[in-house]
């Protein structure tokens, strides 16, 4: 009987083994997945490990030894090469989930988002560079110090002044935290993933600094006026209101419980909006395009096109 028992828990510790190195693996391919370096880097580690190969059989010894020498080092160089992946998925682990750190009330966040927006707005339509940087639950702090202290209380006014052609400032990011630009002209480890071509340094910066952290990045970008979101690694265009909407729906903390007066209005209006007229869904359809992405880049797709909307 013991013997069944010592059986099964053996199996049921191999499933569990296979299991944890399989699913090892599968995060380290998502992880690395579509990048260029890391393909080259497997390309070299198995032309290394066929020449370590090569020589254990034709028994030269001293060639193979150089070659384990060359496979331990190796270890170090993978950390070093791919730092910036191994620390943001580890920041990731360590993430208290998306909780809103901030103190901020939700008039406030909404004066904040509104500020951002006409500023994206108008930079938009002067075609003005600017990337902003949103800060969620992941400290910013190391990327902060790469860039200009500030502590100003986010407004559309300062934001189109740090961004202004020209300026001291306008190279790089400004960061928010809170409702506050803690710092301009902050540096981001570009990403490493092959862009469509149309995207500059600008947009490289936006998705490595998504990449590595749960912030959220607006790009205006300065040859097309195009504003786009860089977020968990993807990059989306998106038209104002888009933009607008998107924002509050991921930083306006989410309501703790409805009360009951509140419920009773929902679905009074719920039944009064089912009624509408044809004509009136017909304008509820256009103006719900108004927030719809307009393009989504699709980095799994091979021809780097970017899959559109
Ligand atoms: N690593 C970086 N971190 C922060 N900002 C950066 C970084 N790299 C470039 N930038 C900013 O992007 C600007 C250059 O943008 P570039 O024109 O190359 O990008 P782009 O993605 O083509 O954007 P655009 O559509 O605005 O031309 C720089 O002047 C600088 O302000």
């Amino acid at each position: 009987m013991s013997a069944a028992i010592d059986d099964i828990t053996l199996i049921i510790r191999l499933i569990l083994d296979i299991l944890a190195v399989w699913a090892l693996i599968y995060l380290a391919l998502r992880l690395f997945r579509n990048n260029s370096r890391t393909v080259q880097i497997l390309k070299g580690i198995l032309v290394i490990l066929v020449i370590k190969g090569l020589s254990v059989i034709l028994g030269l010894n001293a060639f193979s030894h150089i070659m384990d020498i060359f496979l331990q080092w190796g270890v170090l160089a993978l950390i070093i090469v791919f730092q910036p992946e191994i620390r943001g998925m580890l920041e990731r682990l360590g993430k208290t989930s998306a909780i809103h750190l901030t103190n901020l009330t939700t008039e406030e966040t909404i004066s904040m988002i509104n500020e951002i927006v006409d500023a994206c707005e108008q930079m938009s339509k002067s075609k003005t560079g600017a990337l902003i940087t949103i800060q969620q639950a992941q400290e910013l702090t190391d990327y902060i110090n790469t860039g200009i202290r500030m502590d100003s209380v986010v407004s559309s006014e300062l934001l189109g002044t740090i961004f202004q052609y020209g300026t001291p400032m306008h190279d790089g990011a400004v960061i928010i935290q809170g409702n506050k630009i803690a710092c301009a002209a902050a540096y981001f480890p570009p990403t490493s993933r092959d862009l469509p071509s149309k995207y500059g340094a600008r947009h490289r910066a936006a998705v490595g600094i998504s990449e590595i952290t749960d912030s959220i990045t607006i790009i205006v970008s300065e040859e097309t006026g195009a504003i786009s979101l860089a977020v968990n690694g993807q990059l989306t265009q998106y038209p104002v209101e888009g933009l607008r909407r998107y924002l509050m729906n991921v930083l306006i903390p989410k309501e703790p419980e409805i009360s009951d007066s509140q419920l009773i209005r929902r679905t009074a209006h719920s039944l009064i909006t089912r009624n509408k007229t044809g004509s009136e869904k017909e304008k509820r359809k256009k103006v719900d395009e108004r927030i719809q992405p307009i393009e989504i880049v699709d980095f799994y797709n091979t021809d780097h096109g970017g899959k559109s909307k």
